[in-house]
């Protein structure tokens, strides 16, 4: 039986009159072509567009220092703990045997790439970090903050993320990790967090808003690096009010820190600082870190954001399940998302405030897709849709996730799928935090020319193309959101081949469907 699928790890070009590589950069130029729709007279007119630009993609990968608030959490020191053990090749031992460090559940670092077909008409596949020059998360020079002091070493142990015979082998250099004091406005985050705070920023908002900058441009400049890229793995915050005068617009925000307003989150303090010193901000938690304020700050200063929430488990499932029932006309009438976990971050979601804002990311992530069908769902008609979270310490980091879908189908009948999904919170979202901070990279030396400009542009400050990774993506005022998992796969994938002058991938394999095989 001849193979279908071949796999190529080693380097890859693209040969075509439509890229040229210099030292510098990747310029290719492309053909985007979408399609205008009108409706005339109650007929769907459909016309074609085609809009050419020019891509450009810086080359060389710099030095990148990631900084994670909430260092010293469960996520935080088991991404850290993970990338040291990869950087130095660390094999442990549990009772199945031995393992190797990995990047299991990372996109760019385990994930392929479907590239074209060989001679032979097999399949060709390579390393999604091929694609384009992407830094080696092994590269990634790490540090951070945490209200709570615990060194790394210790933090790690409290987690109880990571094996033993793993954790005993990283201990050491964890350890010698102290997480830089924080912000911490206590009514922000559960009452029931305020024995952490130890590690904690005196004086005014805006003094500690000064201290945040000043520990970017330190940790940049100690680390010799090129970039930094701050990314929130703390805690759920409780949402901001938006008040007009205080976070409505970016100068209001930035005077209402000055004055001290008490509607300012440790997050939003966080962005400004990021932003104020060009280092990329990613939100992965639920709050509204990102209030008007901010949003208009990172235009004004062209300054990438990206959120919210990282899609680990139980959600990432329901935006492939949902996706797949409505896109194959079956008509889900309610989804109940139970879990419990036993983590700090259940401890902190068990307060209602902050539970309520990890119940909206959750509960928005099929929105886009019962608005696509109109056969199934009047306007405005939508699934029950409820989300339980319990804290139920036992369980630690090993989330228990219970599902239920039931759905309407074919003459009358009904279908019902029940799951239980076993979430090891912080070993699903730690290869999320690492494809965040690399894609988000990545974007950053992207730029396209229009047809006819003088000049290039990068994306826009509000970095939609990550929300594969996000529960609750944050888009440009305006656009669409999307949810779908791999509609949001493929739309960066394209983007990516885009910056190669390659056409999207169309799934068509039209080479294949006639009577006879056509060498394109
Ligand atoms: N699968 C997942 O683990 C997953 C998925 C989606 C979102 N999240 C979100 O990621 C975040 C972290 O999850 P976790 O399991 O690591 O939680 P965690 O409680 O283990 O870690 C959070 C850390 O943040 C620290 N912290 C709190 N407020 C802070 C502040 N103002 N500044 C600096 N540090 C602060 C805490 O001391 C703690 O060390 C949570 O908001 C969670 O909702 C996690
Ligand atoms: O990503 P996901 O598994 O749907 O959602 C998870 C929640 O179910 C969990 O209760 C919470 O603690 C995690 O932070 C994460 O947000």
């Amino acid at each position: 039986m001849t193979s279908t699928e071949s796999f190529f790890d080693g380097p890859f070009e693209v040969e075509s009159d439509k890229v040229n590589y210099t030292d510098e950069a990747i310029f290719a130029t492309y053909s985007y072509q979408t399609t205008m729709v009108e409706n005339r007279n109650g007929k769907t007119v459909v016309m074609p567009q085609t809009q050419n630009f020019e891509f450009k993609t810086d080359r060389q990968v710099p030095r990148v220092g990631a900084m994670f608030v909430g260092w010293g959490g469960n996520n935080g020191t088991t991404v850290t703990a993970s990338i040291i053990a990869n950087r130095h090749g660390i094999v442990w031992n549990k009772k199945e045997g031995e393992v190797r460090s990995n990047y299991f559940g990372s996109l760019t670092q385990s994930s392929t790439i479907r590239i074209g077909n060989n001679e032979c008409g097999d399949n060709v596949y390579i390393p999604f970090k091929n694609l384009l020059p992407m830094v080696n998360p092994n590269d990634l020079v790490i540090g951070g903050w945490d209200i709570c002091s615990t060194p790394l070493g210790d933090a790690m142990k409290n987690a109880k993320v990571l094996d033993y015979d793993l954790q005993r082998q990283v201990y050491d250099e964890m350890q010698k990790l102290r997480p830089l004091p924080s912000v911490y406005f206590p009514d922000f985050i559960a009452a029931n967090q305020a024995g952490r705070a130890t590690n904690v920023l005196k004086g005014s908002k805006q003094e500690q808003l000064d201290q945040i900058r000043k520990d970017i441009r330190d940790f940049k400049s100690a680390n010799n690096l090129d970039k930094v890229i701050v990314l929130w793995t703390a805690n759920t915050e409780r949402f901001a009010e938006i008040q007009t005068g205080v976070n409505d617009t970016a100068e209001n925000l930035l005077a209402a820190v000055q004055r001290g307003e008490s509607e300012i989150s440790p997050s939003t303090v966080f962005a400004i600082a990021s932003i104020l010193e060009g280092a990329s901000y990613i939100n992965g938690s639920p709050q509204n870190t990102f209030v008007p304020g901010v949003l208009e700050l990172a235009e004004e200063k062209q300054v990438f954001i990206g959120g919210d929430d990282f899609k680990s488990g139980q959600t990432k499932v329901k935006s492939v399940l949902v996706d797949f029932l409505i896109s194959a006309g079956i008509k889900v009438k309610s989804i109940v998302s139970y879990n419990h976990l036993g983590n700090n971050d259940g401890r902190n979601l068990s307060q209602p405030e902050m539970f309520r804002s990890k119940e909206i990311s959750k509960s928005n992530v099929v929105d886009d897709m019962v608005a696509s069908n109109n056969i199934l769902y009047e306007p405005g008609e939508h699934p029950d849709h409820v989300v339980v979270i319990k804290y139920v310490p036992n369980v630690g980091d090993s989330k228990r996730a219970m599902d239920e879908y039931v759905s309407e189908i074919f003459m009358g009948g009904t279908n019902t799928i029940v799951m239980h999904n076993t979430c090891e919170d912080s070993l699903l979202a730690a290869p999320i935090i690492i494809d965040l901070v690399l894609l988000c990279e990545l974007f950053e030396r992207v730029q396209l020319k229009r047809e006819g400009a003088k000049e290039y542009e990068r994306f826009h400050p509000v970095l939609s193309v990550l929300s594969f990774l996000l529960k609750a993506p944050l888009v440009p005022p305006g656009t669409p959101v999307v949810n779908a998992l791999f509609t949001q796969r493929q739309c960066m994938v394209n983007i990516m081949r885009a910056c190669l002058g390659l056409a999207p991938e169309n799934n068509m394999l039209l080479e294949h469907k006639l009577n006879r095989n056509c060498s394109m």
